[in-house]
C-alpha cells in the first residue's frame, strides 16, 4: 500500500463560506460604498499633491474588541470632523497581525482570543466592525496579510498597508497590485528601504497569481497594477528614520514625481523604539519638518487606543480599551497631539 506523501502535517481542512455569501450576509449599504470610493479618491489626490491635507492613520495596534473599538471610532470620528480642513484622519482597523515568531495573530485568525482560531467568526466580526465604522462616516485603514482576506473585507477599506515583514514578499506585492485602494509599504524590520522601493515598482505592474474569486473558487487572478503606492518609514535595525536626513534618503531612492507625496512616517515601531510614550515626540518633530517646507510627506501613523500601554492576553479579565499587541498612546494624548498639529500646521 502506498504511503500518503502530502498533507502529512495538516491537522484538518475546514471549509469557509465564500466571499459573496459573506458579503450577502453582511452587506455594505450603497451609501457606504460611495463614501469608501470618495475617500480613496481623496487619498489619491493627497498622494499626487493635489490635496494638501495631512493623512493621519491612527488607532489601535490591533482591533480585538468590538465594543472598545467602536467606542474609539466614535471619539475619533468627532475629532476627524472637527479637524478635517487640515487633517485627513483615517482609523487603523487592523485585524491581521504578522508576528516575529508566535503570538496572537489578530481578530480574523483568533476572534475569541483563546487559540480556538475560529476564522469563520473572525472574518464575520471583521466585516461587521468595518460596516459599523463606515456607517459613522469614518474611513478605515488596515494591513492585509493573508491574500484571501481582501475578497471578504476590502470593499470597506479606504487605505491599506503591507507590513515590514511582508513588503519583500512577491505574494504581497502581487496582492497589492490588485487592491482597489492606495497602499503603503513599510520599510524592512532591519531598517532597509530598498525592499519598499522595489515593492512600489512591483505593485504598479500588472501580475497574475493564484488566489480566489468572489465565489471562493481557486483562480488565476490577473491584476491591472496599482499606481497609488507609497513608502512608510517605520524605523528598524535599532535606528529611527523620521529625521530630515532619512526623509532625504527616501526621497532620492524613490525618485518620485515632483509634486507627489509618497512618504508616510509611522511614529511607532522602530521609530519609537517600541516605546509607545515616544510616539508624540516623533509626531511633533515630523510636523515641524513639514512646517519647514518638506512637501514629500503624505501623512503620519500613530498607534492609539482608549487606554495607554499594552497588556498580555494571559491576564484576565482584560483591561477595557487597552492594546493586546503593541503599546498605544491613550485617547487623551492622541486628541491633544492632533489638535496641536491642526493649529500649528501651515497648510
Ligand atoms: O505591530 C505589531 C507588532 O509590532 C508586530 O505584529 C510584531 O509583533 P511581535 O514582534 O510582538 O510578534
Ligand atoms: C505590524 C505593524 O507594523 P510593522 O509591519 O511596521 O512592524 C503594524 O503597523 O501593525
Amino acid at each position: 500500500m502506498s504511503q500518503k506523501s502530502s498533507n502529512t502535517h495538516i491537522r484538518e481542512f475546514e471549509a469557509l463560506i465564500s466571499p459573496v455569501e459573506m458579503r450577502k450576509a453582511h452587506p455594505a449599504p450603497n451609501t457606504v460604498i460611495d463614501q469608501v470610493l470618495d475617500y480613496r479618491s481623496q487619498i489619491r489626490s493627497a498622494l499626487q499633491g493635489d490635496d494638501p491635507r495631512l493623512l493621519v492613520i491612527v488607532g489601535p495596534c490591533s482591533f480585538h474588541d468590538q465594543k472598545a473599538g467602536l467606542e474609539y471610532a466614535n471619539k475619533l470620528n468627532k475629532l476627524r470632523q472637527e479637524l478635517e480642513d487640515k487633517l485627513f484622519i483615517i482609523m487603523r482597523v487592523y485585524f491581521e497581525k504578522p508576528r516575529t515568531t508566535v503570538g496572537w495573530k489578530g481578530l480574523i485568525n483568533d476572534p475569541h482570543l483563546d487559540d480556538s482560531q475560529d476564522m469563520a467568526a473572525g472574518i464575520r466580526k471583521a466585516r461587521q466592525a468595518l460596516i459599523s465604522i463606515a456607517e459613522l462616516g469614518l474611513p478605515a485603514a488596515t494591513e492585509f496579510l493573508d491574500p484571501i482576506v481582501p475578497q471578504y473585507t476590502s470593499d470597506l477599506v479606504s487605505w491599506a498597508a503591507i507590513g515590514a515583514r511582508t513588503t519583500e514578499s512577491q505574494t504581497h506585492r502581487e496582492m497589492a497590485s490588485g487592491l482597489s485602494m492606495p497602499v503603503g509599504f513599510k520599510n524592512a524590520t532591519d531598517g532597509s528601504l530598498d525592499i519598499a522601493a522595489n515593492a512600489m515598482v512591483s505593485a504598479q505592474a500588472p501580475h497574475a497569481f493564484l488566489g480566489i474569486d468572489s465565489q471562493g473558487h481557486t483562480s488565476i487572478v490577473r491584476t491591472k497594477g496599482n499606481k497609488d503606492v507609497h513608502i512608510i518609514l517605520r524605523g528598524g535595525g535599532g535606528q529611527p528614520n523620521y529625521d530630515r536626513k532619512s526623509i532625504q534618503t527616501a526621497k532620492s531612492l524613490l525618485k518620485a514625481e515632483p509634486n507627489a507625496r509618497r512618504i508616510m512616517i509611522d511614529c511607532s515601531h522602530g521609530n519609537s523604539n517600541k516605546d509607545y510614550r515616544r510616539q508624540p515626540e516623533v509626531f511633533e518633530e515630523v510636523i515641524e519638518t513639514i512646517n519647514q517646507g518638506e512637501q514629500s510627506i503624505l501623512g503620519l501613523m500613530l498607534e492609539s487606543f482608549l487606554v495607554g500601554g499594552k497588556q498580555s492576553l494571559d491576564q484576565r479579565p482584560l483591561t477595557y480599551g487597552q492594546s493586546v499587541t503593541d503599546g498605544c498612546i491613550d485617547f487623551e494624548t492622541t486628541e491633544a497631539l492632533l489638535r496641536k498639529a491642526h493649529s500649528s500646521l501651515h497648510i
